[in-house]
C-alpha cells in the first residue's frame, strides 16, 4: 500500500522574537503562510519494522537526521506500531533556505503515516507530536496561514491573505537557525506589528499586508552574508510591492499582484540566483493530502 503526502513551503509574512526563554528557545510571534511550493513524500508499507529514506537530492540525509525519519519513529515509539515504511522525498523546496522543507516533511509524514498505520490522530494530535521534532512542524502539520506563538508551535488559524505572486529567490549559500538565533539582539532591532498584518490579513488589505511584512531576523543574516541585501535591493528594484527574507534565511521573497511585473522581476533574477520561483500562496487551511 502506497500514499503520496504532499508538503508545502511556508513563509514568514512576519517574524518577531519577543525575548529568549530559559530553555535556551526564543518566543516568538510570526505570521505564516503556505505556498504553492511542495516535496512529495511517498509513503509505501513494508512488513520489516524499519524506516527508510530515498532521495535523490545530495543534502537530504537518508538517516535518523531526516526530520521524516523522526517523524516516523515518532510515531512508532508512541504507538507500538510494529509495520515499517519506506519514505521517499522527491525534493523541491530548496534545502537550508528558510522556507522549512524538513519541517513540512516531517509533517506530511505524520499526516500520511496517521492514515497508513491507521492511527486515528487528529491534527492537534499530530501538530503536538510534531513540536517534539521541530518548532516549525506544528504549523506545517495544519498549513494554511496562521499565527505561531511559544517557541512556534501554539497555533490560531487566520483566514487567507489577498491573492498575489510570491516570487522567492535563494542565494548560493545556506544558514543555520540556530546561529541566526544565537546573534540576535532583542533589545537593538526593529519589531514588526504583528497585530497590523493580523488586521490587514483579515481586512484582505494586500497594501497593509505589504506595508507591515517584517522580520526580526533578517538584518542578522543580512549582517553575516551581504549578498541577501543585493537580492532584496533587486527585488526591489524591480518593482517588488514588499520584499522580506523568510524565516532565518536565506531565501528572500517579493510580492506582486500583477503578472507582467512578476515575469520582469522573476527573469530579473534568474542568473543572478541559485534557484528562482513564483508561485501563488496556498491560503486558508484545508486538507493537504
Ligand atoms: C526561523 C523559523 O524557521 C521561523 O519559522 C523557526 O523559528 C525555526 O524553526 P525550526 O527550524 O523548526 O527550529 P528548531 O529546529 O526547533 O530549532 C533550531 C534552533 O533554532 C533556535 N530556535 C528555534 C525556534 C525558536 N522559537 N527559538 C530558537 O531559539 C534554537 O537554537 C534551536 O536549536
Ligand atoms: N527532509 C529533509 N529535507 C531537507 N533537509 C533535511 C530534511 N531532514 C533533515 N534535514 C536537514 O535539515 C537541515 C535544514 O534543512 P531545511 O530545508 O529543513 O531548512 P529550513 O528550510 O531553513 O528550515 P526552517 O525554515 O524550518 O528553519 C538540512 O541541512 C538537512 O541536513
Amino acid at each position: 500500500m502506497k500514499l503520496l503526502v504532499k508538503a508545502p513551503a511556508k513563509i514568514n509574512l512576519a517574524l518577531d522574537v519577543l525575548y529568549k526563554r530559559p530553555d535556551g528557545y526564543h518566543e516568538v510571534e510570526m505570521i505564516m503562510t503556505t505556498i504553492d511550493l511542495a516535496d512529495r513524500v511517498e509513503l509505501a508499507l513494508t512488513n520489516d519494522d524499519k524506516i527508510h529514506i530515498l532521495s535523490h537530492n545530495r543534502y537530504v540525509p537518508d538517516d535518523q537526521r531526516n526530520l521524516a525519519f523522526q517523524a516516523a519513529q515518532l510515531l512508532k515509539d508512541r504507538y507500538q506500531v510494529k509495520k515499517g515504511v519506506v519514505i521517499t522525498i522527491e525534493k523541491i523546496i530548496p534545502v537550508a533556505a528558510g522556507l522549512a522543507g524538513g519541517s513540512s516533511d516531517a509533517a506530511a509524514t505524520l499526516r500520511g503515516l496517521n492514515k497508513l498505520w491507521g492511527l486515528g490522530l487528529t491534527l492537534d494530535e499530530l501538530a503536538k507530536l510534531g513540536s517534539e521534532i521541530g518548532s516549525d512542524v506544528s504549523f506545517c502539520v495544519y498549513g494554511g496561514t496562521a499565527l505561531a506563538k511559544g517557541r512556534g508551535e501554539s497555533i490560531t488559524e487566520l483566514p487567507a491573505p489577498p491573492t498575489c505572486w510570491v516570487i522567492l529567490a535563494k542565494p548560493f549559500i545556506g544558514v543555520s537557525t540556530a546561529e541566526v538565533y544565537r546573534r540576535l539582539n532583542i533589545n537593538g532591532c526593529g519589531h514588526p506589528n504583528i497585530a497590523a498584518m493580523i488586521n490587514a490579513i483579515h481586512q484582505h488589505d494586500y497594501q497593509q499586508v505589504c506595508a507591515n511584512v517584517g522580520n526580526v531576523l533578517e538584518d542578522v543574516t543580512l549582517n553575516l552574508h551581504p549578498e541577501v541585501a543585493q537580492i532584496k535591493d533587486q527585488m526591489k528594484r524591480f518593482g517588488a510591492d514588499a520584499v522580506l527574507m523568510s524565516g532565518s534565511g536565506p531565501t528572500v521573497f517579493g510580492l506582486v499582484q500583477h503578472d507582467s511585473r512578476m515575469h520582469r522581476i522573476y527573469n530579473g533574477l534568474r542568473g543572478f540566483c541559485d534557484q528562482v520561483f513564483a508561485v501563488r500562496m496556498l491560503g486558508e487551511r484545508h486538507s493537504l493530502d
